[in-house]
């Protein structure tokens, strides 16, 4: 699929760069300008905050795919080939309304089946902040304070609360919106991968390092490093992201020299950090290095007057997925949703009316709150 619709897009006059391998689609994000990335993995491409399109073959889970691919935030999930005239008008829309922004280029650069930078994140990609409750209109006062400076910011709360979201709102009112949004997991990197992955690594730095990588902080460059689950880094990578924070330099594993880093960072936990600074499980030096401002965001039950709005967000959001009109909800089954305690938070909500939407009738009722949420 990447071959053929690589050559047709070639033909229709697009610069197209394809590969097969996400970590060289990185690489190639690094070094050309890209308007629009093709795709079949939402998940590779969300990252990098760069507009992109899902692409699907026949026959696979399309429902969970599409689900998947809006929520990572694509711009359009399509079928192939079914939906080919589709992905053409959707190119050749985007490509005419975004040319008027464009640095003048001969032709609209793309990558297929990769990784494409150009616009990145633009305010309008990133979902908006939903909510009325003094809490959230707090968070929202306090992004839009502060966006525009380059301060270091913690985002605290519990899962699902909504943190990612606001640190991609912090990057898309700030000067660096058009540089790229780099999320990075920390509780995901095993401790022995950590410094490559977020340094980098010259080639033959250890044994699997066949080619020179970029670290995370470079491939942030100009833009945002967001470090997600913070608190769940090992000390010895506490100490070295210490040093690069202190220093703004970084070095590639296996090399002796240093890279100046031009990032902004945002961190974000749900752990309290003040409580594993006191096991002695974080270091405080690197907390107060991070924690310039900190914004709390509040779980869902300190803000239940927010459960209707949200609620009929998720309905109308999900409704449209799915192709079908909004399914209503009774007014005591909203008082029910408002009532519960949503350990999950905004996740574990957006989740129940999926479930509600596909198995209620035509109404969402009580008894379908009662019988098919249970927090
Ligand atoms: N106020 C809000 N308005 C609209 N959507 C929201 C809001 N808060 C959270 N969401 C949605 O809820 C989901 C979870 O949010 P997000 O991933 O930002 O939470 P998180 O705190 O980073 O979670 P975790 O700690 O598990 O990584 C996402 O789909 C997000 O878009």
């Amino acid at each position: 699929m990447r071959k053929t619709l690589g050559e047709r897009l070639a033909y229709e006059g697009y610069a197209i760069e394809a590969t097969d391998d996400v970590s060289e689609a990185s690489e190639m994000c690094r070094q050309m300008a890209f308007d629009v990335v093709l795709t079949d993995d939402s998940s590779n491409a969300s990252p990098l905050g760069i507009p992109f399109i899902v692409l699907a073959g026949a026959g696979d889970n399309q429902i969970q795919r599409a689900v998947t691919a809006f929520r990572d935030g694509a711009m359009d999930f399509l079928q192939i080939p079914s939906d080919i005239n589709r992905l053409y008008d959707t190119l050749r829309r985007y490509s005419e309304e975004e040319a008027p922004t464009q640095t003048p280029l001969p032709k609209q650069r793309m990558s297929a089946h990769a990784m494409g930078r150009a616009r990145r994140t633009r305010t309008s990609s990133v979902q908006p902040i939903i909510g009325s409750s003094n809490a959230i209109g707090n968070v929202r006062q306090v992004v839009e304070r502060i966006a525009a400076f380059d301060t270091r910011t913690l985002i605290t709360g519990e899962n699902g609360t909504g943190k990612e979201l606001v640190a991609r709102w912090l990057h898309a009112k700030s000067r660096r919106a058009s540089g790229p949004f780099v999320e990075v997991n920390c509780a995901a990197i095993p401790s022995e991968l950590i410094e490559s992955e977020l340094f980098g690594h010259e080639r033959g730095a250890f044994t699997s390092a066949i080619k020179q990588r970029k670290g995370k902080f470079e491939q942030a460059t100009g833009g945002t490093l967001f470090m997600d689950e913070i608190g769940d880094m090992s000390l010895a990578a506490q100490a070295k992201v210490l040093r690069a924070l202190q220093e703004n330099k970084i070095c590639r594993v296996g090399s002796d020299k240093d890279i100046d880093v031009d990032v902004r960072v945002i961190a974000a936990t749900n752990k309290n950090l003040r409580e594993e600074i006191a096991k002695g499980n974080f270091r405080e030096d690197l907390y107060h290095r991070l924690s310039v401002i900190v914004i709390r965001v509040p779980p869902l039950r300190e803000r239940s007057s927010d459960v209707p709005e949200l609620t009929q967000h998720f309905v109308d959001e999900i409704s449209s997925l799915y192709g079908i009109p909004p399914k209503p909800i009774d007014s005591d089954a909203m008082e029910a949703l408002s009532a519960m305690r949503w350990s999950g938070n905004v996740r574990e909500l957006r989740n129940v009316i999926e479930r509600l939407i596909i198995l209620s009738g035509d109404t969402i009722t009580i008894d379908d709150v009662h019988k098919y949420c249970q927090s």
